[in-house]
């Protein structure tokens, strides 16, 4: 079993600049590569990526390199690449990432999304754009402010090949940040993709001043219908009992920290979408994940309604009190 010695963080957002942190403290030599070379020359300057992960220090050994000649394809050749950008831009990634992968390194997907259009996960993606890559997936309850503070964090590392896991656990793993090894792929994306739609809805749920019981019972049969989309992908029930699956829904649902919950509570306060989204700068996957999830369940004929509803609602088809009307007239049924 190799080390991984070097790594590359694609993605100096909030989570692609904590994952770089940890990476770096982990004792890894480490380079996080910034999309906007301006970007990259501010962070150098203030020892810090106060757009994205403001109040935390950046080590002076932690490479930044910007989108410059020659950056790109080096920080691919690392032993393993991390890819923390929003799950939209990933395809392009893959793409443009193509020509300069090696296949045996890791290609370590750290965004948590679904492909609006095709309704493909990044691992289908990945799958069709960059075939025999090796490629595993990194998804749990992680606040990306927490984890680059050094707060103690636990994250589930899939891999098909339980030694890349191993590699990329004992990589990442430090006092404060403990990664789990798991294979299944599918059940860890599909989890950690689907509980921004029901954070969002929890979101609402608060905002509108609908209660806390209606918050625990989204939260459960929001677990309900993310388990019948991820075992008809051909994921495992027992992973959305764990980190990635209840876990990440917990801390997302019930905290205002999460991107998607607090979009979620403003809808419930009256705002309007394309007003919370214009005022931001920061990424909501559940908004576009929504629209994906609903395409992809329907395809595939899972029950969604809560995944439905928070799409209708984003899409303007329905107001949030018609859709929690709508929810709890449906027919009687048995909870399992
Ligand atoms: N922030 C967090 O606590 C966590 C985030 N994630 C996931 O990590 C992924 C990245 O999220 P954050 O780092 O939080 O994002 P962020 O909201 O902090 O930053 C936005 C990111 O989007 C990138 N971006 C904007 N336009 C782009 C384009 N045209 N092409 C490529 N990239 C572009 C920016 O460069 C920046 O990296 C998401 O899938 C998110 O769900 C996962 C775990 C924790
Ligand atoms: O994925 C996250 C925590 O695990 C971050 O959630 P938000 O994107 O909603 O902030």
């Amino acid at each position: 079993m190799t080390d991984i010695k070097s790594l590359s963080v694609i993605g100096a957002g909030a989570w692609g600049t904590a994952l770089a942190l940890i990476a770096a403290r982990a004792g890894r030599d480490t380079q996080l590569w910034v999309r906007r070379p301006e970007q990259a020359e501010v962070m150098r300057r203030d020892g810090a990526n106060k757009r994205y992960l403001p109040g935390v220090g950046l080590p002076p050994d932690l490479r930044i390199a910007g989108d410059l000649p020659d950056a790109f394809s080096a920080a691919l050749s690392a032993d393993a690449v991390l890819y923390a950008q929003p799950s939209q831009y990933f395809r392009a990634f893959c793409r443009a990432a193509r020509p300069y992968l090696a296949p045996t390194s890791p290609l370590v997907i750290c965004a948590k999304g679904i492909e609006l259009g095709s309704g493909r996960l990044m691992t289908e993606i990945a799958a069709e754009e960059l075939p025999g890559q090796c490629i595993a997936v990194l998804s749990g309850p992680s606040f990306a402010a927490e984890a680059a503070r050094g707060l103690p964090t636990a994250v589930a590392i899939a891999a098909a090949e339980d030694t890349v896991a191993q590699r990329l656990m004992a990589a990442l793993s430090h006092a404060a940040f403990r990664p789990y090894g798991a294979s299944d792929l599918v059940g860890v994306e599909v989890a950690g993709a689907t509980k921004n739609v029901l954070a969002i809805a929890c979101g609402m749920v608060i905002g509108r001043g609908l209660g806390e019981n209606a918050r625990a019972a989204l939260i459960t049969r929001g677990l309900a219908e993310v388990s019948r989309l991820a075992l008809a992908k051909g994921g495992r029930s027992e992973t959305l009992m764990g980190l990635a699956g209840f876990g990440d829904l917990i801390l997302t649902c019930c905290s205002l920290k999460s991107r998607n919950t607090s979009l979620g509570h403003e809808l419930g306060e009256g705002r309007k979408v394309a007003d919370i989204l214009a005022q931001r700068h920061t990424v909501a996957e559940g908004v576009t994940t929504a629209a994906a999830v609903v395409a992809l369940a329907e395809q595939l004929q899972v029950d969604m309604p809560l995944c439905r509803a928070v799409d209708d609602i984003l899409s303007g088809r329905i107001n949030i009190d018609t859709a929690v009307q709508t929810l709890l007239a449906r027919p009687l049924k048995r909870e399992f």
